[in-house]
């Protein structure tokens, strides 16, 4: 993020993205797309976020190309450029130390440098998740605010008794704030907190600057977020904070030198934002 901006830039291959591009709705299109992305991109911002389930709409065929534009995103640019696997996993624990092992294990071909997961089943379900990421050296990113309306409801809602009542997202917040304690600059389980949330981290009781992790924060674009909300839903945290754009970016495409156009005006408004 110091070096490149604080910007992540989302591949997801929408049907219509890919129309755009004058690209086929299949594996051969979701692969083209996603490497082109990496063309344009690689070593430019802090990370590329492909949507796994943009993939795995074409099957094992859509499933290799992911794997494909997760190889050629580890060598591009001069050291690399880092990626977040966009799968929001989440199982009982024993079910997750088999998605830890495809997506956070050194070798394998569907690992990226981190993962966002889903802690709705409970934060300890993603036990093997958070020991596979640290001891690999990747990151996760569990869902805490996301951006969507809907996720008011599992999120805010309060449980607990006496004085310990807390949201949920609070608590997840304490958990992932727990596992990064004394780490130097942050520590490696971040969280995700969309940029779309307006104050809801302060109403829901959620202290950012106590996760020393990074911020995932999608919503940056197509989902109506800028400049203003980035600041003011992060506010103290801000330095933590990854945004995160997809179509916001990629419909500047497939031209790569427009791409790169796009993601540095992108990054250039985040960073105004939130190192400002
Ligand atoms: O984990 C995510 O990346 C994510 C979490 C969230 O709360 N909201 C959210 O939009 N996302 C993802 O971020 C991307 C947003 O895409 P755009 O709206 O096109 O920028 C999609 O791939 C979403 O699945």
């Amino acid at each position: 993020m110091d070096s490149h901006g604080p910007l992540c830039v989302g591949i997801d291959p929408h049907p219509g993205l890919l129309a755009a591009w004058g690209l086929p709705d299949d594996a051969t299109g979701v692969r083209e797309f996603g490497l082109r992305v990496v063309e344009a991109l690689g070593g430019h911002v802090a990370a590329l976020k492909p949507q796994s389930a943009l993939f795995e709409r074409h099957g094992s065929r859509g499933v290799a190309a992911l794997e494909e534009v997760l190889a050629a995103a580890a060598a591009a640019g001069p050291s690399g450029t880092l990626t977040i696997v966009d799968a929001k996993r989440g199982d009982i624990g024993s079910t997750m130390a088999g998605y830890a092992d495809a997506y956070l294990r050194d070798g394998s071909p569907l690992a990226g440098d981190a993962l966002t997961v889903s802690p709705y089943l409970g934060f300890g379900s993603l036990t093997p998740a958070v020991e596979a990421a640290l001891e690999s050296g990747r990151g996760l990113f569990v869902l805490c605010l996301t951006s969507n309306p809907e996720g008011a409801q599992v999120q805010h809602a309060r449980t607990g008794a006496g004085a310990d009542v807390r949201s949920v997202a609070a608590r997840i917040a304490a958990e992932a704030a727990a596992l990064n304690e004394g780490a130097d600059p942050l520590g490696s389980i971040g969280l995700v907190v969309g940029a779309t949330i307006g104050d809801a981290a302060r109403n829901t009781g959620v202290d950012l600057p106590a996760v020393n992790g990074p911020l995932l924060a999608p919503g940056v674009g197509a989902q109506g977020a800028g400049a203003t909300e980035l600041a003011a839903v992060f506010g103290d945290a801000r330095r933590q904070v990854l945004a995160s754009s997809s179509r916001g970016v990629l419909a500047a495409g497939p031209d790569a030198a427009s791409l790169l156009e796009a993601a540095r005006a992108a990054s250039r408004e985040a960073a105004e934002a939130l190192r400002g």
